[in-house]
């Protein structure tokens, strides 16, 4: 199965049909055209999936059986839990202060002139479940913030077995397509949230007013500027960058939108895979940032970072970076969480950036105090 869901609206597909052809990522706008016109008339005219962090991977994409698109009901709001995790315990993959560590290992290569200005860190909380969880329930409970799209992707979906499963609420788009608009919403910059009023909105002002995160976030919008620009005749950001938010984290957030030139330009499927990975979970230069995330991470990110969503025969479609996200085997579940490191980021301060960007899915999940405290703490 495989579910986007966010205001008002969710996209719903089961089954498999006919999975897209493996290939380099440069080539995913003509697979995809290919395989959309291949099996035109026969079943829905959209592929669903993702495409995993890293862009020489291979994307699981596929056209399934069925596909129902509908409105929802005004979405109920307010926060739930799953109560899974009473009496069980959490590992914390690098630890903090060997993520630290590698963040410290990230300033000297960003000091250190070999032109490196920006790199993603993330990190990992591990958690044996008693049992394996209710996935309608997780999703429904993920939806509750208004603000996020919760997204359900199964990562087997032409196997039998134990399901293994990548389900998350993602607050950023990488980029949507409809008819000749383009839009892309890039996240880089980030608070958690306060826990009372007057602290939360200390602590939105203090993201706005600083130099380290609007540096952060402004290599992001240029950096999709730049690979945009080509492609369009009118391109901006008319709002500029502003505040967004959500449940549980503050960011820096700007709309662009564009209007293509040609009809023919790549699909939705076309401009993720133009796009991905942008500075906001790789970095900056883009191949710098790679070989350092594959040098200082010691885990795989899989799906985490990448990109989720649809695209139709007519090009158009909407992908999300796979952010806040949980890895579900069985009852083996992996949250990833990582922040953007640029000259002046102080190591704690990602330390508790990450801990707070676990903490949507740790309470959905319904961690108990003990080790919620442990990735909270701060
Ligand atoms: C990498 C993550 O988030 C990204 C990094 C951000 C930052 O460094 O400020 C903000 C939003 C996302 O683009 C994550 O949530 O794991």
């Amino acid at each position: 199965m495989f579910v986007l869901r966010r205001a008002g609206r969710e996209l719903c597909a089961t089954g498999l049909r006919h999975r897209l052809r493996p290939g380099e990522r440069a080539t995913l706008d003509r697979r995809v055209r290919e395989a959309l016109e291949g099996t035109a008339g026969q079943g829905p005219g959209t592929l669903v999936g993702a495409l995993p962090f890293e862009p020489g991977r291979p994307e699981l994409l596929y056209q399934p059986e069925q596909l129902l698109s509908r409105e929802l009901p005004p979405r109920e709001t307010g926060t739930g839990s799953m109560g899974l995790f009473s009496d069980r315990d959490l590992r914390e993959i690098p630890s903090r202060a060997e993520y630290s560590a590698m963040v410290e290992r990230a300033l000297s290569r960003i000091a250190g002139g070999n032109g490196l200005r920006k790199v993603v860190l993330s990190r990992q909380v591990v958690l044996e479940a008693a049992q394996q969880p209710d996935f309608e329930r997780l999703l429904a409970i993920l939806s509750l913030d208004p603000d996020i799209t919760a997204y359900r992707l199964d990562l087997q979906p032409d196997r039998g077995g134990e399901p293994r499963l990548l389900m998350g609420a993602t607050p950023e788009l990488l980029v949507s397509r409809s008819g000749r608009m383009v839009a892309s919403e890039p996240l880089a910059g980030s608070i958690p949230r306060g826990r009372e009023p007057a602290q939360d909105r200390e602590r939105a002002r203090a993201l706005m007013a600083s130099d380290k995160d609007r540096r952060e976030h402004a290599i992001t919008v240029e950096y999709i500027l730049d690979l945009l620009a080509p492609l369009c005749s009118e391109l901006g950001s008319p709002g500029g960058m502003g505040l967004r938010s959500t449940a549980t984290m503050w960011h820096l957030g700007t709309r662009i939108e564009g209007r293509l030139k040609s009809a023919d330009a790549p699909t939705s499927a076309g401009l993720a895979a133009l796009l991905h990975p942008t500075p906001a979970v790789g970095g900056h230069p883009r191949d710098r940032a790679l070989e350092a995330i594959r040098e200082l991470e010691s885990h795989d990110r899989g799906f985490y970072a990448g990109a989720v969503g649809h695209v139709d025969s007519h090009g158009d479609g909407e992908w999300y970076v796979a952010l806040r996200c949980a890895q579900i085997e069985g009852p083996r579940i992996t949250l990833h969480a990582g922040a953007g490191i640029v000259e002046g980021s102080v190591p704690d301060d990602e330390v508790h950036e990450t801990a707070a960007k676990f903490r949507a899915m740790l309470r959905a999940l319904g961690v108990t105090d003990k080790p919620r405290q442990a990735v909270e703490a701060g």
